[in-house]
Order: structure tokens, then C-alpha cells, then sequence
């Protein structure tokens, strides 16, 4: 079965009303393949949703960067995975390694964040990742393993996952993964799918690659037959996010 590519930009904790306009601008008149080659997402800061829900263009979709382990209530702070439904976006990016890295999230809190999120009709896209000194002691996929099995010890419907590999040491660092780097990781997760989960799902399911993803690099990235798409930080808040959500033509 075909993986539809999928091209996700995090906004992170960025933009004003002014600079979202101007984005949202240059995604609209964006000549981009159709919906059945890639799939558009992009994740804005949440005081910015109702501006760019209503202002992107409809074959792109929104997502959040964060919501609520449970049902919503006393959480000061807080969004729930009800009110991104009622809101209106289908996607949430959960496990992201600046939540698990310094806001201290554990593998065990997000586990439980994605299968209520799952609960309530929502995607996720599930981040995992090592950072440098786990790579460097030879830990890389014992590390993804670990947080791979977080989340399959709580879930059973992978349908509505994507799993996005972004080792920590090349976000927002210009430090890209090799294209030789991130497929060898991103064979080592579908065969762990296949052995832990089932092979069905490991076939189905989109694993896309982050960290440092630019319109040079994305091309030959996009070639990997591992990988199914990326998230993209820095770059989708430039124009240049055109160019990698293109690179879908190169997905073999
Ligand atoms: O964290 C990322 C996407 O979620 C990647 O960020 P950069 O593309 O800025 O490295």
C-alpha cells in the first residue's frame, strides 16, 4: 500500500498576527501537488488558530502542538483534545523533544496524551528521537524503541498515527541527518512496527523525518524510500516550505 507523503510545519512558539498573514499569503498561492500525493499540515501557536483556521487554504490542515492527557476541566493552562475537535483541527503533535526535553514530559505522560488524543477522533503525529550523546554511545535505536513501545503499550489503532523521527541533535541546529542516517533509522522503526506491532501496520504507517530540513536538503531526503515526509521547523516559516512540501514528487 502506497504512504501518502506528508509534510508537517511547526510553528513552535512563533509569529504574530502580521507575519501569519504573510505566511498564510504565500501558502495560498502556492502551487503545490494535489491532495493524493502530500498531505499539507501546519502547526501554529494556539492563540493563532482561529486566524489561520479560517484564513489557509482548505487543502491544507492544522494542526496543534500540544493538548491534555484527559478530558478537559481544572487545568489551568491547558487545551484539551475536545476543544481541538470542536475547534476544528484533526491534527496534534504530541511527544515533541521540546516538550519531553525541557518541559520534562516522560514517555509514559505522552503515551497517554496520544491514545486519549486517538480517543477523541484526533491525528497524531508522534515524535520521537535521541539526543547526540545517546547516538554516540550506540543507543540510537534503543532509545526510538523505548519510546515507540511507550505508545504501543497504550495503543492498538496505529490508522491515525504518524510517527515523526527527529533526533534531537539536528533540530534547529543545521545539523541535518544524512539521507544514509535517517533511512537507516527510519527502516530500523518499520521493522520494529512489523515485529512489535504487525507488519500491516508497519507497511501503513507514515514515518517522516525532522530536524533541520531545508529546500536543499529535502529533495535527496525525500528520495529515501523510508521516508514518508517530514516536519519541518525553521523553514516552514519561510517561503522555502513551498519548496519541501514539492519534494513529495520525489518520494519513491
Ligand atoms: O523540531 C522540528 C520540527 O518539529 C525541526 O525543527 P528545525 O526544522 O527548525 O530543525
Amino acid at each position: 500500500m502506497a504512504r501518502k507523503f506528508f509534510v508537517g510545519g511547526n510553528w513552535k512558539c512563533n509569529g504574530t498576527v502580521k507575519s501569519n498573514e504573510e505566511l498564510v499569503k504565500v501558502l495560498n498561492a502556492a502551487e503545490v501537488p494535489g491532495t493524493d500525493v502530500v498531505e499539507v499540515v501546519v502547526a501554529p501557536a494556539a492563540g493563532h488558530f482561529p486566524q489561520v483556521l479560517s484564513s489557509l487554504r482548505k487543502d491544507f490542515s492544522v494542526a496543534a502542538q500540544n493538548c491534555w492527557v484527559k478530558k478537559g476541566g481544572a487545568f489551568t493552562g491547558e487545551l484539551s483534545a475536545e476543544m481541538l475537535k470542536d475547534l476544528g483541527l484533526p491534527w496534534v503533535v504530541l511527544g515533541h523533544s521540546e516538550r519531553r526535553h525541557i518541559i520534562g514530559e516522560s514517555d509514559e505522560f505522552i503515551a497517554d496524551k496520544v491514545a486519549y488524543a486517538l480517543g477523541q477522533g484526533l491525528g497524531v503525529i508522534y515524535c520521537i528521537g535521541e539526543k547526540l550523546e545517546e547516538r554516540e554511545a550506540g543507543n540510537t535505536m534503543a532509545v526510538n524503541a523505548r519510546q515507540m513501545q511507550a505508545l504501543a503499550d497504550k495503543i492498538s489503532d496505529w490508522s491515525k498515527v504518524v510517527v515523526a523521527y527527529e533526533p534531537v541533535w539536528a533540530i534547529g541546529t543545521g545539523k541535518v541527518a544524512s539521507p544514509a542516517q535517517a533511512q537507516e533509522v527510519h527502516d530500523e522503526l518499520r521493522k520494529w512496527l512489523s515485529a512489535n506491532v504487525s507488519p500491516e501496520v508497519a507497511e501503513a504507517t507514515r514515518i517522516i523525518y525532522g530536524g533541520s530540513v531545508t529546500a536543499a536538503n529535502c529533495g535527496e531526503l525525500a528520495g529515501c524510500p523510508d521516508i514518508d515526509g517530514f516536519l519541518v521547523g525553521g523553514a516552514s516559516l519561510k517561503p522555502e516550505f513551498v519548496d519541501i512540501i514539492k519534494a513529495a514528487e520525489k518520494s519513491k
